[in-house]
C-alpha cells in the first residue's frame, strides 16, 4: 500500500456551536480519484477546504506529503496551494478581464515560468481540453461548459499533486456535465494528480475510483451485507 499523499486524522471544525466536522478522517494517494458525497450540510465542502489548507480545523491534523499543513506558516501554506494544489469550483471563477488563455497561463507564471512558456503550456491545455478555438475570448463570451474546461485547464497547467474540485459540474446541463467530468478525471489520471471531488451527483461519484461518504461531519460507516439476498 503506497504511503498517503494527503491524509487527515480526527478532524473537527466548528462554526460557533455548529460542528461542521466531528472526527472526520481521510487518506488518499497520488493518482487516485476520490469522490466525497453526503447529504447537504454534512460537511463535504468544509472537509475539502480543510484538506486544501483553506480552513484550519478546530482540532485534528492534515498531512500533505508528510507535512502537517496547519503547523506551517501562512506563507508556506499559501506556497503549497500555489505550487502543489489546483482548484476547480462550481462557478469557474475566471478573471473576467483576461482571455481564457491568459487565465490558464496566470498561475503558471505565478509559479515562476516566463510568460511565453506559460502561454505555451496554457495553449497546450486548451488543445487537450477542446477549447483552443475559444482561447482568445473572455469568459463572459463563451459557454458555461467552455468556462469549466478553462477552469480545469487552469488547475492542471501548474502540474499539481492534488486537484480539489467542489461541485465542478454543478452549474452545467447534463450533456456538458458528463463530458466535463470525464475530462477532469482523465486529466488528473494522465498527470498522476490526486483528485478530491465533492459532488452531489451519483453518476460523477461512480466515475471516481473510491467514494467517501460524509454524514454529520464524520465518515459514514461502511454498510456490511450479511448473507446473500434471496
Ligand atoms: N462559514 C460558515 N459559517 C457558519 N457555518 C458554516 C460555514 N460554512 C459551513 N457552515 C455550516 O457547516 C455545516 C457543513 O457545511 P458544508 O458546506 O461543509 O456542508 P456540505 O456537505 O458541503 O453542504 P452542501 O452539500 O449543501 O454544499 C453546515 O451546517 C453549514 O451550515
Amino acid at each position: 500500500m503506497p504511503e498517503s499523499l494527503l491524509a487527515a486524522v480526527d478532524l473537527h471544525v466548528s462554526y460557533g456551536v455548529n460542528a461542521a466536522l466531528a472526527g472526520m478522517g481521510f487518506a488518499a494517494h497520488a493518482g487516485e480519484a476520490v469522490a466525497i458525497v453526503g447529504p447537504s450540510g454534512s460537511g463535504k465542502s468544509t472537509l475539502l477546504r480543510s484538506l486544501a489548507g483553506l480552513q484550519a480545523p478546530t482540532s485534528g491534523v492534515v498531512h500533505f506529503m508528510g507535512r502537517d499543513l496547519y503547523r506551517l506558516s501562512d506563507k508556506q501554506r499559501s506556497q503549497i496551494r500555489l505550487t502543489r494544489f489546483g482548484f476547480v469550483f462550481q462557478s469557474s471563477e475566471l478573471i473576467s478581464e483576461l482571455s481564457l488563455l491568459e487565465n490558464i497561463a496566470l498561475p503558471v507564471e505565478l509559479n515562476g515560468r516566463r510568460r511565453r512558456e506559460s502561454l505555451r503550456m496554457a495553449q497546450s491545455w486548451t488543445e487537450r481540453l477542446g477549447i483552443a478555438e475559444a482561447a482568445r475570448r473572455r469568459p463572459a463570451t463563451v459557454s458555461g461548459g467552455q468556462r469549466q474546461r478553462a477552469a480545469i485547464a487552469r488547475a492542471m497547467a501548474t502540474r499539481p499533486a492534488v486537484v480539489f474540485a467542489d461541485e465542478p459540474t454543478g452549474a452545467l446541463d447534463s450533456a456538458n456535465r458528463d463530458h466535463v467530468l470525464r475530462l477532469l478525471i482523465e486529466s488528473c489520471a494522465s498527470e498522476g494528480s490526486l483528485l478530491v471531488l465533492v459532488t452531489h451527483d451519483a453518476v460523477a461519484a461512480s466515475a471516481a475510483d473510491r467514494v467517501v461518504e460524509v454524514v454529520d461531519g464524520h465518515e459514514a460507516p461502511v454498510a456490511v451485507s450479511v448473507g446473500a439476498p434471496r
